[in-house]
């Protein structure tokens, strides 16, 4: 695991910025192709901020998500909706190359649905992403898997419907541990002295949380602003 610590949720964003870049850039070199997993909340405006100003084939990016929320495109709850109206116009993606979780149905079925929308897209039922970009909550969850839910000890779905998320929207579809600790490369992103505490339970204590639980088998990145990372130890960095 590396963590990064910068001084603000500017530097976050720029350094989000430069990893995914890289990370991109290395994908399609060796594989003709980015899979990336989006996730919604704070990382939203990181990435629509940070993201357009990247040197990258946009046309290889294969841009799903982390976690969604079952409502209409137009909520302001959509985390595909923000992207749509914020990101897409700022590069050269289109809204094709977003595979998007089916709206207008129970969260089963849109996590059945997302499931083989992902087969197709990997070509194979192991969704290997390049990258995960993701965020947590102050309760130290991510995706949509909560602190003390069944869906932590998910094992056979890649990905699962949520009914009763603690955090509004209650319905989600979330993809699961077997798919995000099989990535090459996950990053969290995190700001903000609300989340200070969390993120020392998670990154010294190691408590067992939602957070914690991301090790995949690929690399690890926490890219914190100063006031997340207040309560660590200044002699903690890696
Ligand atoms: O509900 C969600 O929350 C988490 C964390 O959001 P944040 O605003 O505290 O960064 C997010 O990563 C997830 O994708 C989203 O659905």
């Amino acid at each position: 695991m590396t963590i990064i610590k910068v001084a603000d949720e500017n530097e976050v964003i720029s350094k989000l910025a430069s990893y995914t870049e890289k990370i991109s850039n290395d994908a399609i070199s060796k594989r003709g192709k980015f899979f990336i997993g989006l996730s919604g909340g704070s990382v939203v405006k990181f990435l629509c901020e940070g993201l357009p100003t990247l040197n990258t084939d946009w046309s290889k990016w294969v841009l799903a998500f982390c976690d969604e929320r079952v409502v209409p495109e137009d909520s302001e709850d959509s985390t595909f909706g923000t992207y749509k109206r914020n990101l897409i116009p700022k590069t050269s993606l289109k809204e094709e190359q977003f595979i998007t979780i089916k709206q207008g149905v129970s969260a089963e079925e849109a996590a059945s649905d997302y499931t083989k929308k992902l087969t197709a897209a990997f070509g194979s039922p192991n969704f290997i992403f390049d990258l995960l970009l993701l965020g947590m909550g102050p309760d130290g969850h991510t995706c949509s898997l909560f602190p003390g839910h069944p869906l932590l000890n998910e094992t056979s779905l890649k990905v699962a419907p949520i009914t009763d998320s603690p955090k509004p929207p209650p319905e989600r579809v979330t993809l699961t541990y077997p798919v995000i600790n099989s990535a090459r490369n996950c990053i969290f992103a995190i700001t903000g002295a609300g989340k200070a505490d969390m993120v020392k339970r998670i990154l010294k204590d190691q408590e067992d949380l939602p957070s914690t639980r991301v090790k995949p088998e690929g690399s690890l990145y926490w890219i914190v602003d100063s006031a997340a990372a207040a309560h660590l130890l200044t002699n903690y960095w890696g």
